[in-house]
């Protein structure tokens, strides 16, 4: 074991209340420490950072930004496909996909009684991220589905993004995948396009083109500004089955938690097709309310070994659907948008 020297303990001790601070105030939303008290340890691990280069390691605070623009993003295989979602517009719609995915089980098993998970579905972009050994290693655009751009330079400077798992009372997984919705809170997008009224640049039509068009940013200094969030929804340990992680899918919600992992607190246990309706139509008025802004409901079967038997279809789960609303986008009036001629 080489001694440590002091400034190396200094900077790991530093590091560690840095990022303790940071995931209560990104991820929990409770701070623990005043913005003076951290700015003043935040430079003081810089300047040991710059003094002793080889202290630096890719979970430290200080390498969420980067300093210099890609020239472009290389195109990447997802490990595991990200599949989309068929889509419902009412609850008739919802109701025929209960008895498509109760048909397709074997007649001999169709159980009675199942649990749902109801979950807001974020009008954002989807997001791929793989840690190794627990660290952020890769974060990937959806892409079609089975190919995406790595935009990990960008999607580091995302702070409710851990770049270190925290695997306490968990056993140490070497791959983790999480999936999962890239958005920007509607007082944020607002405060965009008003700098880019003011600029004189062309507005964002609505906050999903806006986080759509920060992600494709080359300069991650320009993506650490636009302040984007992330809701993590799914959770894979690629090689164990993810049953031996979690069982049902309300788990695996629990455990993208205690991994580090902002996960929207709206979602819902629901034991029936009718408490799901039921949710639906409670959140079709009360997102107007929201911080963000949602188009639909996203409805999954809870327990992994009904997913495992349901499967999917050339494009979808079959054990999941997207119950959407009417789609309430007023369009941005014309006289908003500046064109630059
Ligand atoms: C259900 C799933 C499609 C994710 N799940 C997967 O992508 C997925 C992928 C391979 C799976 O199993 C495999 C594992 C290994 C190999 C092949 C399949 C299981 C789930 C999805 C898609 C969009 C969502 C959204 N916008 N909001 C919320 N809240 N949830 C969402 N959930």
């Amino acid at each position: 074991m080489i001694q440590m020297t002091s400034e190396a303990k200094r900077v790991e001790e530093l590091r560690r209340l840095l990022q303790q601070a940071s995931y209560a105030y990104y991820v929990l939303d409770a701070p623990v420490m005043e913005d003076t008290v951290y700015d003043r340890l935040y430079r003081e691990l810089q300047e040991l950072e710059t003094k002793y280069p080889d202290l630096v390691t890719p979970d430290s605070p200080t390498q969420r930004v980067g300093e210099r623009p890609a020239t472009h993003f290389t195109s990447v295989r997802h490990n595991i496909p990200l599949y989309s979602l068929e889509n419902a517009f009412n609850v008739e719609e919802l109701q025929g996909w209960e008895q498509r995915w109760r048909r397709h089980l074997t007649p001999q098993y169709s159980p009675v009684e199942v649990d749902y998970v109801a979950e807001l579905k974020i009008d954002g972009a989807a997001l791929a991220l793989t840690y190794q050994n627990g660290v952020l290693v890769r974060g990937a655009t959806r892409g079609d589905g089975v190919m995406g751009e790595d935009i990990t330079q960008n999607v580091r400077t995302i702070r409710s993004i851990p770049l270190r798992l925290n695997f306490d009372g968990l056993e140490n997984i070497e791959k983790v995948e999480v999936r999962g919705e890239v958005f920007l809170p509607l007082e944020v997008f607002k405060q965009i396009n008003e700098k880019r009224q003011k600029a004189g640049e062309q507005l964002f039509a609505n906050p999903r083109n806006a986080v759509a068009g920060t992600l494709r940013q080359l300069d991650s200094r320009i993506v650490a500004q636009r302040q984007l969030d992330f809701f993590a929804y799914t959770l894979h340990i690629p090689g164990m089955d993810d049953a031996s992680i979690a069982n049902t899918q309300w788990e695996a919600l629990e455990l993208l938690q205690r991994l580090g992992f902002r996960v929207d607190t709206n979602h819902r246990l629901c034991h029936s097709i009718r408490e799901v309706a039921e949710y639906y139509q409670y959140w079709d008025t009360e997102r107007l309310n929201s911080p963000y802004m949602t188009d639909g409901v996203v409805v999954k079967l809870n327990t992994f070994k009904l997913q495992e038997q349901l499967g999917f279809t050339q494009k979808f789960p079959r054990w999941a659907i997207a119950l959407k609303y009417a789609a309430e986008e007023a369009p941005t009036r014309v006289e908003n948008i500046t064109v630059n001629v």
